[in-house]
């Protein structure tokens, strides 16, 4: 200090605050490095420490630099070297520091890009569109607290005009003046609060449809492994108890947070003393009830078991009255349960005496705070530092600044709690697909040659039972291929491999010499339509289901669809025709009709590779006989047709038929060629023709 005597004040500050932290840090790091006998939170919070012992006076001396003459500025510069400036420091900064350590900021053991600061961040994130809006909030938020402050400071004004008793107008201006400061207030709140709901609902429904998608985007095995129930439970349930938190308890928090740092700027700037007396004290009168409140909370937590074994000696007594009434023992079952009823009652003393403790230190803590406050207060007024108006607005600022801090500590938890539900949420967001993401291919001339190359495939988590065993077959434009086999043989998982359900593990699935990840996703599933066995259909219309994935469609091309289908005859019968409702899963309508649908659905995309696997197994024979129609004229316009079917008399007139039996290849060719091989096709087709125990069903044999 002796060195930097010339400099003026300020500069000199904070070159001694600058000397003081490069100290102060590398003693902090030294500690921390060796660590020895430092409780974490303590070896956490040095460094802050160190920050905050050395830049708190000099900051605020510059910011008081800026608002008022210097004269303060330098008061309080100097009053820093003395010994009652260098302990207040201290005092404030431990208070910081304990305040901090409560609130759980020091955020223990979190990694990084993990725990709530990583979910605070991406929340916020997700606030981000919005952020015009929170502007304006922060906007009505400051005028609003304004306003409220304001309250006080009129208090203040007002005993000083009666006591001076020199303007009394001005006693009736200042009523005036609350009045309208607290209409606009009111109003401000208002505002504020309607904007911040419904910012909050936005918010709400963006993170609930991102999830969503973000869900849909996963590949199928995902949802075969997971159950739908914890899937719809991260998207619905999870995010309501998100966003509900964050509505209520985000918002008290900002609001609080708003008001405690306005009332706190306005004690300080009322009184420096006053309000750093506060700051000392806040601390101790908030924590030390807090504390008493735990050793509460644990006994009331130890008397509820000491009552559960009460009732425990009670239930075995009754349960087992034969036992007891045999040996006599009604006595002694009564002494063991009067035993359990004093230990009860024992702890229940404790609990009733921790309880008055803790309400006793609530409200004599506060009350000391208040009287510190008044007797300091009354001496600085005495001294002419303060006037008795400033030191009523005072306390009117401290008590609800108090009740501010006592609010934020209660809803801090709940913000947290929020947060970590949300990271739940933020882990699906995040989940990469397991799948190669598509391509963007998108030729607008598809030929439809599939081919499938030496093809190995097991399903996820069963690498070690590979369902398709180097299956390499070919669909060309004009022909239909009918794949056939016994059940479990790998029929369908062919099809989800086309339909890029699965990536196979060897081998490649080719479209038009293309592998199909470079297609682009909406492409490749309008081109390539997919009949499963068991087709599912959505609560809407048939038009609707029909239309599926292909926006609007007229009722025209709708029921061209249908027709080619078979399916119009019935649904020309049914009461409202195509405005019939299938209901959920459509379990409103027959399995037949609903396989008639979902083949106009197919058809209705006009693909170049149509997929039926085991699709018309439930149609009437009309219907059965209009899809084969569909399926060889369709073939002969130049589609590629794969047919899975179990009556092998549907695919008799296939092109090329092949025999899949524990995921390879037996045979392949045409049925003729098949029959006079007199192999597995041959004996699936006498076993079909004799009706033998497997009736109609290939997988009978
Ligand atoms: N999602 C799945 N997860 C694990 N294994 C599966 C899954 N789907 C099918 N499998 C197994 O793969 C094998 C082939 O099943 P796939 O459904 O392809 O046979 P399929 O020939 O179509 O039978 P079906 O004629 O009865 O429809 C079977 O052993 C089956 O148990």
């Amino acid at each position: 200090q002796l060195l930097l005597q010339p400099c003026p004040p300020l500069p000199r500050a904070w070159a001694v605050a600058l000397l003081r932290w490069g100290l102060l840090s590398v003693s902090a790091y030294v500690a921390r490095a060796r660590g020895q006998g430092l409780p974490g939170a303590l070896g956490d919070a040095l460094m802050p420490l160190a920050a905050l012992v050395s830049f708190l006076v000099p900051g605020y001396a510059t910011l008081q630099a800026q608002c008022l003459p210097l004269g303060g500025a330098v008061e309080l510069l100097h009053g820093w070297g003395s010994w009652e400036g260098f302990a207040l420091n201290y005092l404030i900064a431990g208070a910081a520091a304990a305040l901090w350590h409560q609130l759980g900021l020091s955020d223990k053991g979190a990694t990084p890009g993990h725990g709530p600061t990583a979910s605070i961040g991406r929340l916020l994130s997700c606030m981000k569109p919005d952020l015009p809006r929170f502007l304006l909030m922060a906007a009505f938020l400051l005028l609003s607290s304004l306003g409220e402050m304001a309250i006080p400071y009129y208090t203040g004004k007002m005993t000083d005009w009666i006591m001076s008793e020199d303007d009394p107008s001005a006693f009736e201006r200042a009523i005036w003046i609350m009045s309208l400061i607290t209409v606009g207030s009111a109003v401000t709140e208002f505002i504020c609060d309607c904007l911040y709901n419904t910012t909050m609902n936005r918010i709400h429904s963006r993170i609930q449809s991102s999830v969503f998608r973000a869900v849909l985007r996963q590949e199928i095995s995902f949802f075969r492994t997971s159950q739908t129930g914890d899937i719809t439970s991260r998207v619905t349930t999870d995010t309501d108890t998100m966003s509900e938190a964050l509505s209520e308890k985000l918002s008290l928090l900002m609001w609080y947070l708003a008001r405690a740092l306005f009332l706190y700027a306005l004690m300080l700037w009322l009184s420096l003393r006053l309000a750093l007396f506060v700051t000392v004290g806040l601390p101790v009168i908030l924590l030390l009830p807090k504390l008493l409140g735990k050793i509460h909370q644990s006994l009331a937590v130890q008397v509820q078991e000491s009552l559960a074994k009460a009732s425990e000696v009670a239930v075995e007594t009754f349960q087992a009255m034969a036992t007891v009434r045999s040996f006599a023992n009604e006595d002694g079952a009564a002494r063991r349960y009067g035993e359990r009823l004093q230990e009860t009652y024992q702890l229940n003393k404790k609990e009733a005496g921790a309880y008055a403790i803790s309400m006793w230190t609530n409200s004599l803590s506060g009350l000391a705070l208040k009287v510190g406050i008044l007797y300091y207060g009354g001496l600085l007024v005495t001294g002419g530092d303060v006037s008795s108006g400033d030191l009523v607005s005072f306390v009117l600022y401290e008590m609800q600044f108090t009740s501010a801090v006592e609010v934020l500590l209660s809803v801090y938890p709940s913000v947290q709690k929020a947060v970590g539900s949300s990271e739940k949420i933020f882990q699906y967001m995040d989940r990469t697909p397991q799948i190669t993401p598509s391509g963007t291919y998108a030729p607008p001339n598809l030929k439809g040659v599939v081919q499938l190359k030496d093809i190995w495939f097991s399903y996820p988590g069963q690498d070690d039972a590979p369902v398709l065993k180097g299956v390499s077959l070919e669909l060309r434009p004009g022909q239909v291929t009918a794949l056939v086999g016994p059940s479990g043989s790998g029929k369908s998982t062919v099809v989800a491999l086309l339909e890029r359900f699965f990536d196979p593990q060897r081998g490649q699935v080719l479209l038009d010499g293309r592998p199909l990840s470079d297609y682009e996703h909406r492409y490749l599933h309008r081109k390539v339509a997919l009949v499963s066995q068991r087709p599912v259909l959505f609560a809407r219309s048939l038009h609707e289901n029909i239309a599926y994935g292909l926006g609007e469609r007229s009722r025209e091309e709708v029921t061209a669809a249908a027709r080619r289908a078979g399916a119009h005859g019935f649904i020309a019968r049914l009461s409202q025709g195509y405005d019939t409702d299938a209901g959920e899963m459509g379990g409103q309508i027959s399995g037949g009709q609903k396989q008639g649908v979902s083949v106009a659905r197919a058809l209705n995309r006009d693909p170049r590779v149509l997929v039926l696997d085991d699709a018309t197994s439930a149609l009437d024979t009309e219907s059965q006989v209009r899809v084969d129609k569909e399926v060889y004229e369709g073939a002969r316009a130049g589609r590629s047709v794969l047919l899975i079917s179990h009556r092998l008399s549907a695919v008799e007139r296939a092109d090329h038929i092949v025999v899949l039996e524990g995921g390879q290849i037996r045979e392949q060719g045409t049925h003729r060629e098949l029959m006079e091989q007199r192999g597995l096709y041959w004996r699936l087709v006498q076993k079909q023709q004799n009706g033998a125990e497997g009736g109609t069903d290939t997988g009978g044999q």
